[in-house]
């Protein structure tokens, strides 16, 4: 007899080409489940049935009717996950609108999301061959989204969704909300001044997206790079003890890592991480050449990996945390702040497609959910931390980012940078911070007082140079042999700048 997990496949209910189409799903046809599977900032998930099918129902965030901003989101997301077919991406299935309300139907994942898994059974007891297969699972779908020229901004654990199919788990990606489509040849030759906005969750973003630099497909590798990390650390131990700050110019403390990473680690499972988390997206490697080294990896039964083994004393030197190579498990804790975080709305059009990304317009935080793990919009024009009801919560004020990184106070003007005496050849001229590269923002800031650097970077509008211009992106060019234990991630260099001496301070 037939048994009903046999029948491949998922309803569809997606009409044609009309990306318009928000009610392919009658509401009538869904079995509604009472009980909320999860919650972020831009809805409510449950679980129901559609046509004897498990589905998950994404109602949306009433602000998706009343604000057209909120309104293009949803439609990117839903053309966006239309359009995708992969085993490592949730299923979407059709639109929905009931009583006013939006609603995104995919296809249902049971084993909760990867932070979720982190938690509960705790980062240690996760063996390292799953957490290798989970990554390469991740990795595909992103090698997949980047073939497809689409730009996640938003990767994160909570975003991963764990498919337990026996004794397997299988990854699958979730939450388009901040995907778009980026035709980079047409996209570089646009605005220059950060014509792509701030989105992403505090944890996880990539430096040039923070400081408002421009920024391609290379901040999903970023991101999965901490993902990386928090599959090796726990996601406690990446958000607490490698927590980045304006004062590293949010670089990824990787020493520290190095560190506190079990010595049990397979070494190359590390080192890809690392590389991941080039502090220049130039020099991190493409989910092309990540797939096929972790297959390589996987290849190998894991107890004859070498491992990264006892790594040399590590003393913090703004904490003087000299910590244990012991650590908490995992983060028990509920209240563990991933937030989503987008400055400046970027649709100028409705389509997901390129070249829309360029409006600083209104920028709006709006506030997730009080576990502390919901997406922001950032309102420019409202300084104080929004209260808006997500779908019958209140959300109170709540210091999800500090605010003031993004907002310059009324009335900044250009950071000058004084030279003391030096060689002349090594001198260089007085530059006004919107002049200044990339690099040059990131020594600037090491050597400077704190309140004199978020005002420095806290304009979304700098023309930074772009941290891209001087190379594309690595693809396939490391053969994939050893290609993560040869492909060392390149050391960063250092405070200087060129010829540039660490001298600089920042007058205001
Ligand atoms: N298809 C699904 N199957 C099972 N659970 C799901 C599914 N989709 C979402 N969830 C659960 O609901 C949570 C929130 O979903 P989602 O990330 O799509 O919401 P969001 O409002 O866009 O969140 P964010 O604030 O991160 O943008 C997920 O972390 C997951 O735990």
């Amino acid at each position: 007899m037939m048994n009903i997990k046999d029948i491949q496949g998922l309803p569809f209910s997606a009409s044609g080409d009309d990306e318009n189409d928000l009610s392919s799903v009658e509401y009538s046809d869904l079995v509604m489940d009472s009980q909320e599977i999860g919650r972020g900032s831009f809805g409510q998930v449950q679980k129901a049935s559609y046509f004897g099918t498990d589905v998950a129902v994404k109602s949306l965030s009433s602000l998706v009717n009343i604000d057209p901003d909120y309104f293009k989101f949803m439609l990117r997301e839903i053309k966006i996950l239309k359009g995708m077919r992969h085993p490592n991406i949730v299923q979407y299935i059709g639109a929905c609108l009931n009583e006013g309300r939006y609603m995104i139907v995919t296809e249902y994942i049971k084993g909760g999301d990867l932070h979720q898994l982190l938690k509960e059974r705790g980062v240690n007891a996760i063996p390292w061959n799953v957490k290798m297969k989970l990554a390469f699972d991740v990795a595909s779908a992103f090698s997949y989204l980047h073939s497809k020229k689409v730009i996640f901004r938003d990767l994160k654990a909570k975003n991963i969704l764990i498919d337990e199919q026996g004794t397997t788990l299988r990854a699958k990606v979730c939450d388009f909300g901040f995907a778009r489509i980026l035709d980079i040849s047409k996209d570089m030759n646009a605005n220059k001044e950060g014509y792509l906005t701030i989105c992403g969750s505090e944890t996880t973003m990539a430096p040039e997206v923070i400081v408002g630099s421009n920024y391609n497909d290379s901040c999903d590798v970023y991101s999965y790079g901490v993902l990386l990390l928090e599959l090796i650390l726990g996601s406690r131990v990446v958000k607490t003890q490698l927590k980045r700050s304006p004062m590293s110019a949010f670089d990824m403390n990787l020493e520290k890592a190095e560190y506190l990473a079990p010595e049990s680690c397979p070494k190359d499972f590390f080192d890809l991480a690392k590389w991941c988390c080039a502090y220049q997206p130039k020099n991190r490697p493409s989910f092309m050449t990540i797939v096929k080294g972790l297959k390589e990896l996987m290849a190998s039964p894991v107890d004859q990996l070498p491992v990264k083994g006892k790594s040399k004393p590590y003393k913090d030197e703004e904490s003087d945390y000299d910590g244990e190579q012991s650590y908490d498990s995992d983060d028990n804790v509920n209240n563990v702040n991933n937030s989503s975080i987008q400055i400046g709305l970027d649709d100028n059009n409705n389509d997901g497609s390129g070249n829309d990304d360029n409006d600083n317009i209104n920028n709006t935080i709006s506030g997730g959910e009080n576990s502390g793990y919901g997406s922001v919009i950032y309102n420019d024009t409202d300084k104080s931390a929004p209260n808006i009801d997500y779908g019958g919560r209140k959300q109170q004020n709540r210091n999800i980012f500090n605010l003031s990184f993004f907002t310059p106070p009324p009335g900044v003007v250009p950071i000058k940078i004084e030279h003391e005496e030096e060689d002349e050849e090594d001198q260089v001229p007085e530059k006004s911070l919107s002049s200044l590269g990339f690099d040059d923002i990131k020594s600037l800031i090491k050597g400077s007082d704190q309140s004199s650097v978020l005002r420095a970077i806290s304009s979304p509008n700098l023309s930074l140079n772009n941290p891209l211009d001087s190379a594309a992106p690595q693809h396939l060019s490391n053969s994939v042999t050893g290609v993560l234990s040869t492909s060392k991630p390149k050391k960063k260099t250092s405070k200087k700048s060129g010829k540039k001496k660490n001298h600089n301070k920042i007058k205001k």
